[in-house]
């Protein structure tokens, strides 16, 4: 088996692979992607940090590359999907360096606030700059922190160290969560009214891009500070260049860019602005901590088969995985639709198995379901392994059965979750041998292939209601590929489920809402 470490490893990730017998380790590192492209037809595993791109076109190459690891958290530079396609394992290292990484959040606050990189060129240029440099104390200053994961509620912890006060918004964590830990929960408008200092420790992801945008600096405090440690583009840099300039930011520090590296710009020329080049996870302990985890999940998974840390595969044997296989995509779709129809804080997801399930070990696909579930809060983090850890670290309280005999059909899975808000279920079958299909949300019934652009609408069971839903998408050159109308008990409402094969803009979604007889419009991504 031959590995090639094409970014920057620990010293004694590379003595692991080294003392390995029957695994080669070649360290090539900086490659242009050309010549990285030539070369990875000859690998069986690589190990990357955040330099290395593996996209569609590298994986295009990789013709026995069976696993992909990286040295750290961020799966941004990997294009999970095209390497699912290809059976290639991908799988981080969550945890090696969460300490590292909120320790950098802490020490960029300090230096912002005590103009210590200022003062150390001032001085070295001769100047004794006393009066302009003058800083302020953190002791009792508001510290909010958006995302209390990992990262976040290390930060947390740390500034309640250093007597400051923290108030924390995460739309997944319960607010009893957050008051257990010590901290107050707050809703992200109070958060914006009330923090001196704005640090956030979000995943990239859709919601997430361009958080802290112009709306955002307008609700806050005039004079916050605010620190990006998490990725380039979750504070927008044109917007936060403005708000600076506009004094309305008092001053940023950034270790993570839009483009990286980002070159001179405008933002990261203001004198009010500090940064590092994305150094949140480099330190000595963090790099051998996720060095030793990668080295080691890719020797098991080389040698042995067991999946550990993977994001893209479930963590099952090969012949549980054939039988499986159709219920664990059902689940994952149930879980995924779930999410996507309670954005809500998570208090209890129960699943039920009702039919010809007694034989089987349904645990993978439980997890599945959760996986789903939690994805679309937590991204490239949550695996096959560790969902269920995550689900009970978070108070969400699981519960699974198996029931022989469903009336209607031979095997019937149904997730019922509840949140601070709701309770929602979702029921669905495996149709003949493969073909996953929702078969019941809440009271409504319904055939729905769980896949793709999608969107559940609401409406009120009148004529005109269907056509109008069709004109609109129409008018807007979006093509319908199936359309499924559910009818609840009293027949005065109905639940129509669309799938597009183009995704419906924002806009459009608006434009549907505001028809006479539409009540709700779910956009869906399955
Ligand atoms: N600078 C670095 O070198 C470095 C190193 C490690 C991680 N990171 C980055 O730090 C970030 C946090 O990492 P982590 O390990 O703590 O992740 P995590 O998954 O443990 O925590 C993320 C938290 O964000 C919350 N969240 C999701 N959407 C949200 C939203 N819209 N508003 C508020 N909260 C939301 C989730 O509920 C979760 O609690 C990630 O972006 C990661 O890539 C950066
Ligand atoms: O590898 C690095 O230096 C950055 C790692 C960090 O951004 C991560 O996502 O783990």
């Amino acid at each position: 088996m031959r590995v090639l470490v094409s970014d920057n490893l620990g010293e004694i990730g590379i003595q692991m692979f080294q003392e390995e017998e029957g695994i080669e380790v070649d360290v090539k590192t900086g490659l242009p992607p050309e010549e990285l492209k030539s070369i990875i037809g000859d690998y069986d595993g690589l190990v990357i940090r955040s330099a290395t791109k593996v996209t569609e076109d590298l994986l295009e190459a990789a013709t026995r590359l069976k696993v992909v690891g990286r040295a750290g958290i961020g799966l941004d530079n990997v294009d999970i999907p095209a390497a699912t396609k290809r059976g290639i394992v991908v799988m981080n290292t969550p945890g090696g360096n969460v300490v590292t990484t909120a320790e950098h959040a802490i020490s960029l606050m300090l230096a912002l606030t005590r103009n210590i990189p200022r003062g150390t060129s001032s001085l070295k240029a001769g100047q004794w700059d006393k009066k302009k440099l003058q800083g302020r104390e953190i002791y009792n200053k508001v510290l909010g922190v958006v995302g209390f994961g990992k990262i976040g509620s290390i930060v947390a912890d740390r500034a309640r160290g250093l007597r400051m006060r923290v108030i924390v918004y995460d739309p997944y964590v319960t607010p009893e969560q957050i008051e257990k830990a010590g901290f107050e929960s707050a809703s992200l408008e109070e958060l914006y009214q009330k923090a001196d200092y704005i640090t956030v420790h979000v995943p990239k992801m859709k919601e997430t891009m361009g958080l802290l945008n112009k709306d955002a600096f307008a609700q806050m405090k005039d004079g916050v500070m605010v620190i990006n440690c998490a990725r380039g583009g979750i504070v927008n840099e044109a917007d936060l260049y403005d708000a600076i300039t506009s004094g309305k930011v008092a001053r940023a520090a950034l270790d993570v860019f839009e483009t990286e590296p980002p070159g001179a710009t405008p933002l990261i020329e203001l004198e009010e602005v500090i940064c590092t080049p994305h150094l949140g996870a480099s330190t000595r302990e963090a790099q051998t901590n996720v060095a030793v985890a990668v080295a080691d999940q890719i020797i098991q998974y080389l040698k042995t088969g067991t999946i550990i840390n993977a994001v893209n595969v479930p963590s099952v044997t090969g012949e549980l995985l054939k039988k499986l296989s159709p219920f664990l995509t059902l689940g994952n779709r149930m879980g995924c639709l779930q999410a996507q129809l309670c954005n809500e804080p998570l208090k209890e997801v129960v699943i039920e198995y009702t039919g010809d399930f007694q034989e089987l070990d349904m645990s993978p696909v439980s997890t599945e379901i959760l996986k789903g579930l939690l994805t679309p809060m937590i991204q490239d983090e949550v695996n096959s392994v560790n969902a269920p850890v995550i689900a009970k670290e978070r108070g969400i309280k699981v519960t699974e059965t198996t029931n022989a005999g469903s009336e209607d059909y031979l095997n019937l899975m149904t997730v019922r979750i509840v949140t601070t808000e709701t309770t929602n279920m979702v029921s669905g079958a495996i149709f003949g041998q493969y073909e996953p299909r929702v078969v019941k949300i809440n009271k409504f019934r319904l055939e729905m292939i769980p896949e793709g652009h999608s969107a559940i609408i609401h409406n009120l069971d009148k004529p005109g209601a269907i056509g109008s839903i069709g004109s609109t998408l129409g008018n807007h050159d979006i093509n319908i590929a199936q359309m499924q109308v559910g009818q609840d008990e009293d027949g005065e409402h109905n639940i129509i489920f669309l799938r597009t094969d183009t995704p419906i803009p924002d806009d459009v979604v608006e434009e549907l809402r505001n028809l006479p007889l539409i009540k709700t419009v779910t956009p869906l991504e399955l």
